[in-house]
């Protein structure tokens, strides 16, 4: 072989050589991938970007607000902050000097911070800036056009169509289901026979299982088998995380560009996976659901209208099928399942941790159930609930400092007139943030100490009304409001009558996220031991 090589030199000096060849090909290809390379960044900066007009540019720009690039803003420093760090950072940027407003954009956003319950009261009570905003595209690709994020003649429709199916008569009904699902809580954290744990998956799981019961009609037992729960539980982490990475990358808005991330998607297989999951609710929902079978509970006595037809949550999606269709009432599942069982799930994890924190608290929460129930072992009226103001308190008290959504916004469709001539323009992306609101020096001395009697009557009485809105506040505040706020007394009042909680986490671990909802990122140990060796069945 080398000697043929030899032999013949011109022949294969004449040829061109392959790398010379490569290398030819090389630069159209490699000008072509930087084309397409620029034209996929330049259509995503485009189609991302927001467009305000020159008007909102220049009203935004006079009120208050911190040093950033003009329009731009701070989209290039918030894609780098970490998850643990935004309650601070934000804080930091928009409350921390800002009394009243504080204006910042976000890649074409202006995004207007309301910090003061008066200003707050204006925004919330409006009928007329009830669209949400712009975050909320978020989770669109999960919870479609659901109650939260559906807006205009839809979102009214359906508010008026579902009121009724959290009626205080309904929930009256549903204390049994509550309590039945509170005994099993506590026998599960008493199994772990008081070695310290943490008990978020427990908390998830019971909340889960009262959503599926009360509003869907179906038991899934999850506290007893985890496998009808363990994956719905961990598509919901990853889905809600990958919204909030999706909102500090703003960037990243276009659907057809965050699927092209790996984060993006594993959020689509996610979002498949949480639609399979609440469809084959709704067929199990549909295969067992009998109106005839259901009139004693459908037909309650309402003195001001005479015998009125109230049903539950489900079941009144079923009963309108005709003008509902398969993904309508999807969508609205989807809403309520998450909406019903995450946001009393971290309250109780925080309720749970400050018991163990403030043993006093927790000894008169006792007390007082023990003034209701003795050494009675009976489930808990509604009248019962009513007369747990102590435990009221304390639930107010967790609803305060851990509010369970952290952050909300709205967009606002016409210029609002402030007082002291500040206006927040038509465009603007309004933001409300209960957390900072609740941790106002203000209107809460001293504001990280844990006291529940900040609620007493003749405190409440001396403080705006709008300075506290855990559940929001005017025509978009929550739904579920009196259904949540019974499954928490529900809840806490059986762990306290059965059992005890001690603190092994220290308040100084506590990791606050707002990753959708206010979340602790670490763990919170706790122990549970039984109370004056009470069984709970
Ligand atoms: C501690 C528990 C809860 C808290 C702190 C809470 C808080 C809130 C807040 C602040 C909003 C307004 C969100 C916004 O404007 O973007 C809201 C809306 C909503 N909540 Fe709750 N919630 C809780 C429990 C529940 C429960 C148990 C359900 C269902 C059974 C529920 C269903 C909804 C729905 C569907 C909306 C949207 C209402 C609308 O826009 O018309 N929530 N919630």
């Amino acid at each position: 072989m080398p000697a043929l090589i030899s032999q013949s030199p011109q022949l294969t000096d004449d040829r061109p050589s392959v790398p010379r060849e490569l290398g030819r090909l090389m630069l159209p290809f490699a000008t072509l991938v930087l084309a397409v390379v620029l034209a996929v960044i330049t259509a995503a900066i485009l189609t991302t970007f927001f467009i305000p007009t020159i008007r909102t540019i220049k009203l935004i720009e006079k009120l208050p607000g911190p040093a950033h690039w003009p329009v731009i803003g701070v989209s290039y420093e918030i894609a780098f902050v970490k998850k643990y760090d935004l309650v601070s950072w934000l804080h930091k940027k928009v409350i921390d000097g800002y009394e009243r407003v504080a204006a910042v954009w976000l890649l074409g956003v202006p995004l207007v911070f309301i910090n003061s319950p008066q200003d707050v009261e204006v925004i919330l009570s409006s009928m007329k800036h009830i669209e949400k905003g712009v975050e909320y595209f978020s989770i669109e690709s999960w919870l479609n056009e659901g109650l939260l994020t559906s807006k205009g003649k839809k979102w009214h429709m359906r508010r008026k169509m579902l009121t009724p199916t959290f009626h205080f008569k309904i929930l009256e009904d549903k204390s049994l289901t509550m309590y039945g699902n509170a005994k099993r809580f506590v026998s599960k954290l008493l199994e772990e026979n008081g070695r310290p744990f943490d008990p978020q998956d427990r908390i998830s799981r019971c909340t889960l299982d009262v959503i599926c019961e009360a509003a869907m009609g179906i038991k899934i037992n999850s506290q007893e088998d985890e496998s009808g729960s363990k994956d719905y539980l961990a598509a919901i982490s990853r889905v809600t995380t990958a919204a909030m990475y999706r909102v500090l990358n703003m960037y990243l808005r276009r659907d057809w560009l965050w699927g092209l991330t790996s984060v993006g998607a594993e959020n689509v297989k996610d979002v498949k996976f949480l639609h399979d999951y609440t469809e084959k609710i709704i067929t199990e929902r549909k295969a067992n659901y009998n109106p005839r079978e259901m009139k004693d509970e459908e037909f309650l006595n309402d003195n001001s209208v005479g015998m009125k037809k109230r049903q539950a949550f489900l079941d009144k999606l079923l009963e309108l099928g005709q003008s509902m269709s398969d993904s309508d009432i999807r969508e609205e599942v989807d809403t309520f399942l998450f909406e019903g069982h995450d946001t009393t799930a971290v309250n109780i994890e925080f309720a749970l941790f400050e018991l163990g924190q403030n043993p006093e608290v927790q000894e008169l929460a006792y007390n007082e159930q023990f003034s209701i129930f003795g050494e009675d072992e009976r489930e808990a009226t509604l009248g019962d609930l009513q007369n747990m103001n102590y435990l009221d308190r304390f639930i107010k008290e967790c609803l305060r400092l851990y509010p369970s959504v952290p952050y909300i916004s709205r967009k606002i469709v016409e210029d609002v007139p402030l007082k002291d001539s500040l206006t927040i323009p038509e465009g603007a992306n309004v933001v409300i943030t209960p957390y900072f609101l609740h941790r106002n020096p203000r209107y809460f001395p001293d504001p990280e100490k844990f006291d529940p009697d900040r609620f007493l009557p003749e405190n409440c009485a001396k403080r705006h009304s709008f300075a506290y809105i855990p559940f929001s506040a005017g025509p978009r505040n929550c739904i579920g409001q009196k259904f949540a706020m019974m499954e928490l007394k529900v809840i806490l009042s059986t762990l306290l009558r059965f059992a005890r909680v001690e603190a092994v986490s220290h308040k100084s671990e506590l990791q606050l996220a707002t990753v959708v909802l206010l979340r602790n990122l670490g763990t919170l140990k706790i122990r549970v031991l039984p109370r004056n060796n009470k069984e709970v069945y």
